[in-house]
């Protein structure tokens, strides 16, 4: 039985909303940027001098333009969402079942579908593109825009591995002291949470020493911050972690770079200085994602670029210390990843799409429009998985939508009754800066504060939720 929410989801028939804006604006500048990207590789072929040798190549870039190019002015005009091709990949018949379905109330356009359905669908129908051809096929369209950014992040990169630097000369110290440990936990958390925000000066400065003064001083500082979270569910997360021993946690990956980054200075965190996380394992995306989200290559690429000094580009550029600071945390994270400390819910040599045919692992489901809580129906091998987790943490905005069905409920509907179904099947942590308009499980007098103060606060990424949901037994 699949769960039938008691509002309808959020959609662009709401000119208000920031669905509209986004099919209005964003998409458009997103497949623009496809189109351009494309238009450069096909140059760099010809100024190679080789164009007769890549010709094929070139050819198929050219029908890939148009097609963006099509699906651009489609798009604009409201026309028909078109079935997804059969392109031999995964999830074609739960798309263009779902848009039959839309059909039947003439919901099956661009400025009518669902939000959630017609963004995920714009993903997978992009991937048709690439996946029909014969050149194309390992082709991430994002690929050098996630790249570049990465490599701009140098600063806040060196700056947290010399904090795990300094935390590991303290080990001891740190291990033997739970009050310790958890503000280590909550300040993780933080860095997690913000890792997407391009402004990092949120991020605290994390020492001993400065531990020692968030303890005494902590209330202010966590006061000024606590002004953008609007529920923090640190302290439950804190107090579910510690009843567990040698556990296992999953993290539900947001985007590559920096914020993957981040994931996994925490999932560092937990296994080296914690008596409660031995294993961590990451759920990665099989396809050109929502731009920014972490692909297997993606993943792979990360952790050979932590350990490659030319990398980066930071101003001041870095000393000799942070890079040594640098290399030995990119090393530690590498040997978690060959002795299975660290894996991926897939073998990290994954191809796009799961490689040949797409395979059907546990990593397919999160590039479906299904809401989280049809997990269980959907995909029942990853659903037990995640059951047997001592803690899934959900990263970033489009996990919450999917988590929430992307409905309009109220913001005071309890967390637990916008997750429906899922509720309760494991411990979960959703980590979200808010860039979309759904947000539940809201206090009152937070909320009215909140509008108040600023009345974009659903859509602007200034504001952020940390929201933990334990098991039920
Ligand atoms: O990377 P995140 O945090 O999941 O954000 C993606 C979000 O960005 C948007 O594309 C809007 O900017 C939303 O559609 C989506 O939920």
């Amino acid at each position: 039985m699949v769960f039938r929410p008691p509002f309808p989801p959020f959609d662009p028939t709401d000119t208000s909303g920031f669905s509209y804006e986004t099919v209005v604006k964003r998409w458009p500048v997103i497949l623009a940027s496809i189109v351009d990207q494309l238009h450069r590789e096909n140059h760099e072929l010809h100024i190679q001098g080789q164009a007769s040798l890549h010709e094929d190549r070139i050819t198929e870039g050219k029908a890939i333009i148009e097609k963006v190019s099509k699906l651009k002015y489609d798009m604009a005009r409201d026309h028909v969402m078109e079935p997804i091709p059969s392109d031999g990949e995964l999830h074609t018949d739960c798309y263009n079942t779902e848009l039959q379905e839309l059909a039947k109330s003439s919901t099956n356009y661009w400025f009518k579908a669902p939000w959630l359905y017609a963004e995920c669908y714009l993903y997978r129908l992009l991937r048709s593109y690439f996946a029909q051809s014969i050149h194309w096929r390992n082709f991430d369209p994002f690929h050098a825009q996630k790249l570049d950014v990465f490599k701009k992040s140098g600063t806040s990169i060196y700056g947290i591995a010399t904090i795990m630097h300094e935390l590991e000369s303290e080990k001891s110290t740190l291990t033997s002291d739970p009050a310790k440990l958890k503000v280590f936990f909550q300040e993780m958390i933080q860095m997690c949470l913000w890792g997407n925000a391009t402004d990092l000066s949120l991020l605290t400065h994390m020492s001993l020493v400065d531990i020692e003064k968030l303890q005494s001083v902590g209330k202010d500082m966590q006061a000024a911050r606590k002004e953008f979270i609007m529920r923090d569910d640190k302290e439950e997360a804190w107090n579910h972690l510690i009843t567990v021993t040698d556990g296992r946690v999953d993290f539900v990956l947001d985007n590559a770079g920096f914020e993957l980054f981040t994931d996994l200075v925490f999932a560092d965190f937990l296994v080296t200085y914690t008596p409660y996380v031995s294993k961590v394992v990451f759920h990665p995306k099989l396809i050109p994602w929502f731009v920014s989200d972490v692909t297997p290559p993606d993943f792979d690429e990360t952790i050979r670029s932590l350990l490659d000094f030319s990398s980066f580009s930071s101003a001041p550029p870095p000393s000799a210390e942070q890079h040594q600071h640098l290399q030995k945390l990119a090393e530690r994270m590498k040997q978690y990843l060959s002795e299975g400390t660290f894996s991926l819910s897939v073998p990290k040599e994954t191809a796009l799409s799961g490689g040949s045919g797409g395979s059907q692992s546990m990593a397919g489901f999160w590039t479906t429009p299904v809401p989280y809580w049809d997990m269980e129906p959907h995909d029942p091998k990853l659903y037990e998985f995640l059951k047997s987790s001592d803690l899934v943490i959900f990263k970033g905005d489009l996990n919450y939508r999917k988590l929430t069905g992307d409905i309009r409920w109220p913001a005071l509907t309890p967390f637990d009754e916008a997750l429906g179904p899922l509720a309760g099947s494991f411990p979960l942590l959703s980590l979200r800066t808010n860039k979309a308009d759904v947000a539940v499980g809201l206090d009152s007098e937070v909320l009215a504060r909140t509008e108040a103060k600023d009345p974009k606060w659903r859509v602007n990424g200034k504001f952020a939720l940390i929201s933990f949901l334990e098991k039920r037994h």
